[in-house]
């Protein structure tokens, strides 16, 4: 039997950071996915074969005897709650992912090697099958591949868990964004739709410097209890910048004026978040070079996800000429800058299975 299922990433409109601790954020998805394709066999409970594990991007490929995974994690595959096992479970999972030597330049593996391993073993328990994975997203880039990965493998309500793996305290809104698609704004847990009554155009350019999102969450949260009421003033004017963007995004722009009135306000929010996760300590100089080229054409940007690298998103407003847009993205891309022009708020998770055995009943399988 074969299950595919593929998951977008996301671009963080404003609101990273803040958004674990309590402040709203607003996020949407964005037309680059994660595809997962999991070839098993229709007999059950079998010991026998392998898990594998193929990143096809990276030709990588990770194997476990069903029996060591069996030996290793037993209290995986049972019927009680997965997620109660999972910090007992963590150094069994970290020492099925050490046997197999992931090589030292792709050691940010580490974690969603384990969080597969995870979500493998507590949904499908003991049983062999390759698990082939696809990516159109850059990982570590702040578009959300962790997510886009974990909601696509599981999909399903164990993507949590494995983004806890990855990210050590995630605010829960790539894992959100990454299933249900569209615009979202989201509070704790909470997630409100949104539907854009304006032409959103983003420019995203990838600074293409690693970062971790799981350091630069912890950073913040370190930083938060140096300084607590200062910080808490900080995420406190993220949630206020969250709300106002959403509103404006929502209201009704009809003519041009009011389209461009309405850019011109995103776009001061934008560069009032990007000033707020400076404060946090997450930008970069990577970063704030591309602030500067954007700036030189008077457009507004921000980073977008963990920061300290990664990714940055720039408003491309409705009038801007298409001469102006390439000039930017060619001098962007003369620093070493990657440019991407995606499409935003396309669907969330999909999935798809199909067999070509009389006996297998696909419904609900992964
Ligand atoms: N296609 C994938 N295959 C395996 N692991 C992945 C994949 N996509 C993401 N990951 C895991 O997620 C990590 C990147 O997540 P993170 O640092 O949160 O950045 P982002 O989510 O912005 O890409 C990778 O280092 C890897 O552990
Ligand atoms: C920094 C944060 O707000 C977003 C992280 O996104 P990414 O992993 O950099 O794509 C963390 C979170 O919300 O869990
Ligand atoms: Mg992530």
């Amino acid at each position: 039997m074969e299950t595919r299922a593929r998951a977008p990433g996301k671009i963080i409109l404003s609101g990273e950071h803040a958004v674990v601790h309590g402040a709203t954020a607003v996020a949407a998805s964005i037309d680059l996915y994660t595809d997962v394709l999991i070839r098993s066999s229709t007999s059950s409970g079998t010991d026998d074969g392998l898990v594998e594990l193929q990143l096809k991007d990276m030709g990588l490929v990770f194997s476990w005897p069903v029996q060591r995974i069996k030996e290793t994690l037993p209290e995986l595959g049972t019927a009680l709650s997965p997620s109660f096992f999972l910090s007992e479970s963590m150094k069994s999972i970290a020492t099925l992912v050490e046997e197999q030597n992931i090589p030292e330049a792709k050691i940010g593996l580490f974690g969603g090697v384990s969080a597969f391993l995870f979500l493998y073993t507590s949904i499908q328990g003991f049983k062999p099958a390759t698990v082939v994975i696809t990516s159109d997203l850059p990982m570590g880039s702040g578009l959300g591949s962790s997510a886009a990965f974990c909601v696509a493998l599981s999909a399903a309500l164990l993507a949590y868990s494995g983004e806890k793996i990855i990210h050590g305290k995630p605010s829960g809104i790539d894992n959100t964004v990454s299933t249900f698609g569209n615009m979202i704004m989201f509070r704790l847990g909470e997630l409100t739709r949104i539907t854009s009554n304006m032409p959103l155009r983003m420019l995203i350019t990838n600074t293409k410097v690693g970062r971790n999102t799981k350091a630069l969450v912890a950073g913040v949260s370190e930083r938060a209890s140096r300084h607590p009421d200062a910080m808490a003033a900080v995420f406190s004017a993220v949630d206020s910048i969250s709300k106002e963007l959403s509103s404006i995004i929502q209201s009704p722009a009809s003519d041009e004026l009011s389209i461009t009135e309405n850019e011109e306000k995103l776009e001061e929010l934008m560069e009032m978040n990007q000033g707020l996760l400076q404060s946090m300590g997450v930008s970069h100089s990577s970063i704030e070079a591309v602030l500067r080229t954007t700036l030189k054409y008077k457009l507004a940007s921000k980073l977008t996800g963990a920061g300290g690298g990664g990714c940055v998103l720039t408003l491309l407003p409705a009038l801007l000429a298409d001469a102006v847009v390439d000039k930017v993205i060619a001098e962007l891309e003369s620093c070493g800058f990657q440019c991407l022009v995606t499409a935003i708020g396309g669907k969330g998770l999909e999935i798809s299975s199909s067999c070509n055995s009389s006996t297998c009943h696909p419904s609900g399988e992964i």
